[in-house]
């Protein structure tokens, strides 16, 4: 099917903006521009970015994603994540829990490790279906390049806004260390009956890394807005990406980027009865870096921290009384208790979540 001939998003379902970010006048300095972006990062963490220069490369990950996920399950099944906390590989639906009473995903997918992507043919975690390494030259080592410039590039202007050294942020992104940084290809076959929007398809969360690049041709995306109680979703814009902060970036910042919940839900008609597919690029710190407040390097940062601990006690973002977490640790933590097989209770759920019940810097 062609994307002319999926149905568009009804125009009479309530959905939140996005701020819209030009990528191209970010790296041209602007400063409106850089407002913009601020905003969007420090009230939703959410924007779309117009201007990316990766349409190519996307159209390209879809057709390498949509092959990889008619591959038959017995194949997909050999290079299955685990249940030990390791993300890349391929996840089948219903082994995430979308809630704390272990409600199943909906979704399948593939994440291929960056490092993997980077180094191939030589393998640094883990093989792939020959799906995956069929096009790792003409569409996941150009997508995995191209997303990275822009998350390095992006979170470096953020870093500038923080107060911090240049490049202070790109360089816990180095690529020279190992990171659970990579490229998620997802399939949701349709639901036109029965299911309700509780019942979600991806249930509530927050992004694990630093930032996501995100690129949706159907609706099914909801953000819960700050201060407000009702899920709305967010309309795909042609030639948009949705970009968000994740956790690594609020615990960094000492709450001042906000890694906002989201989650996905069954589409509303017409598009429900259509598979839903979708691509992202996680980029997430190394694995070595340690999540906390980067307080000795920012005095906006250190103020905010200040301000958390005085009023909150709040352990995450200051890292005091606490084992402070390393990026690999807190990203494996998450992924091995969302997976349904760990499940012992709802215990289990809450030991799957991030920064979402931290409060937000004032
Ligand atoms: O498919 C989407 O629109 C969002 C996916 C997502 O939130 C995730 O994989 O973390
Ligand atoms: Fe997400």
């Amino acid at each position: 099917m062609t994307i002319a001939e999926q149905p568009s998003f009804p125009d009479n379902i309530q959905t939140h903006p996005l701020l819209v970010v030009d990528y191209e006048l970010i790296k041209a300095g602007s400063a409106r521009e850089i407002d913009t972006l601020w905003e969007a990062a420090t009230e939703l963490g959410f924007w779309y970015l117009k201007n990316h220069g990766v349409d190519d490369e996307v159209a390209r990950m879809f057709d390498m994603g949509a092959k990889t996920m008619r591959l038959p399950m017995d194949e997909k099944m050999k290079y299955e994540q685990g249940d030990d906390g390791r993300s890349f590989g391929y996840k089948f639906a219903g082994a995430n829990a979308t809630d704390e009473s272990g409600n199943p995903d909906t979704v399948e997918f593939i994440n291929i490790s960056a490092d993997d992507a980077l180094s191939f043919p030589t393998q640094t975690h883990r093989t792939y279906p020959s799906t995956v390494n069929e096009h790792m030259d003409d569409a996941i080592r150009p997508f995995v390049r191209k997303s990275i410039e822009i998350n390095h590039t992006l979170l470096d202007v953020l870093g500038t806004q923080l107060g911090l050294a240049n490049g202070a942020l790109s360089k816990r992104h180095a690529l020279n260390e190992h990171s659970g940084s990579e490229a998620r290809f997802i399939f949701k076959p349709p639901s036109v009956a029965e299911i309700t929007e509780e019942k979600a398809a991806i249930g509530a969360h927050t992004d694990f890394g630093s930032l996501s690049f995100l690129h949706n041709r159907l609706g099914g995306l909801q953000v819960l807005v700050p201060g407000t109680e009702t899920w709305q979703y967010v309309k795909p814009l042609p030639g948009h990406a949705i970009c968000n902060l994740g956790d690594a970036m609020a615990l960094l910042s000492a709450g001042i980027l906000r890694s906002n919940l989201h989650r996905v839900v069954p589409l509303p008609p017409p598009q429900n009865s259509f598979p839903r597919t979708s691509l992202v690029f996680f980029t997430r710190p190394g694995n070595s870096v340690q999540l906390r407040a980067l307080s000795d390097e920012s005095e906006v940062i250190a103020s905010a921290a200040a301000r958390l601990f005085e009023t909150l006690r709040t352990k995450y973002f200051v890292g005091e009384g606490i084992e402070v977490p390393t990026s690999a640790e807190w990203f494996a933590r998450r992924i091995r208790n969302q997976r349904i097989k760990n499940r012992t209770g709802p215990e289990t759920w809450l030991a799957s979540r991030g920064t979402e019940h931290q409060p937000q810097a004032v």
